[in-house]
């Protein structure tokens, strides 16, 4: 499809605690006050249900559907609105994933993204953390993309974020905005957060969004916060800090075909040397 237009895009930055019930019903409320005030896509950060930790996700995991996501589809459909339900602890089959559901303004589940790249990283005094102890990869990311009237949309959870190449493929099936529900740390946070959203959003020349849920320094595992959203030319149109608050940012296609029309990379590509490389 074509993307045009201008839509209101909010990221609800909030603060999960240990009650998941309470945490539900805390994302529907902001989902409400995000649509409120003319938002007509809104985010959830990664495991809004659920404290983030490898020894929470078998406690908080719900099968799809679950209570937690006919939450969701009912928020969409009450307030017309694109929800992309951040992720939730997943129950499959006897295994555990980290999953995202997108919901359309009717209430129907139009994606679903089960984290495909696990976090598993150790920075030797700093943070070690190794979610395929407990978590299996998504199989797939066939039903990991949707359209709206606006724009095609991508979805990748946290670690995803750090593989350009998924991102390009998503730009290659014509997405014109990646939505990344996550919840970077406080070592790599401050490193990498910022740099890699807008390496993403320049690579692909496409809007890129990062949802994370609020900072809770009691928290076993310290999030970074700094929810964001990135144009296609690399600047960040909104942010926050750590604080619970929700960032909203207008997004205007036009933004993406004038970068693209300054800087016309994908007619630029030299696949035909890629390619010779990538066979040797
Ligand atoms: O890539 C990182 O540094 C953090 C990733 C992460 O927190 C996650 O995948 O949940």
């Amino acid at each position: 499809m074509v993307s045009t237009g201008k839509f209101r895009l909010a990221l609800i930055q909030m603060l999960v605690g240990a009650d998941k019930a309470a945490n539900v019903e805390k994302a529907v409320a902001k989902v409400a006050e995000a649509a409120a005030n003319g938002a007509t896509m809104i985010v959830l950060p990664e495991c809004f249900n659920s404290p983030y930790g490898t020894q929470y996700f078998k406690q908080y995991a719900e099968p799809i559907p679950g209570p937690s996501t006919d939450a969701l589809a009912a928020a969409a459909k009450q307030h017309k609105v694109h929800l992309i339900g951040g992720s939730i602890p997943h129950e499959l089959n006897g295994k555990l994933f980290n999953t995202c559901v997108a919901f359309s303004p009717s209430g129907e589940v139009v994606a679903k993204h089960s984290k495909a790249h696990l976090f598993d990283i150790d920075v030797p005094g700093k943070i070690k953390f190794t979610e395929s102890e407990v978590l299996s990869p998504g199989a797939n990311i066939d039903h990991s993309t949707f359209t709206t009237d606006h724009c095609n949309v991508g979805l990748g959870i946290c670690y995803d974020i750090r593989f350009a190449e998924m991102a390009t493929l998503y730009a290659k099936k014509g997405c014109h905005l990646l939505v990344y529900p996550g919840a970077f740390n406080m070592t790599t946070g401050p490193a990498h957060w910022e740099l890699i959203t807008r390496s993403r959003a320049l690579d692909n020349q496409l809007f890129a969004a990062v949802c994370a849920p609020a900072r809770d320094t009691g928290a076993s595992y310290v999030a970074w916060g700094h929810s964001m959203v990135v144009d296609p030319w690399g600047t960040v149109i909104s942010s926050a800090q750590e604080e619970e608050t929700i960032v909203y940012a207008d997004i205007d296609m036009a933004k993406l075909h004038e970068t693209r029309k300054m800087i016309p990379l994908t007619m630029q590509r030299r696949t035909d040397l890629y390619d010779t490389l990538a066979k040797k």
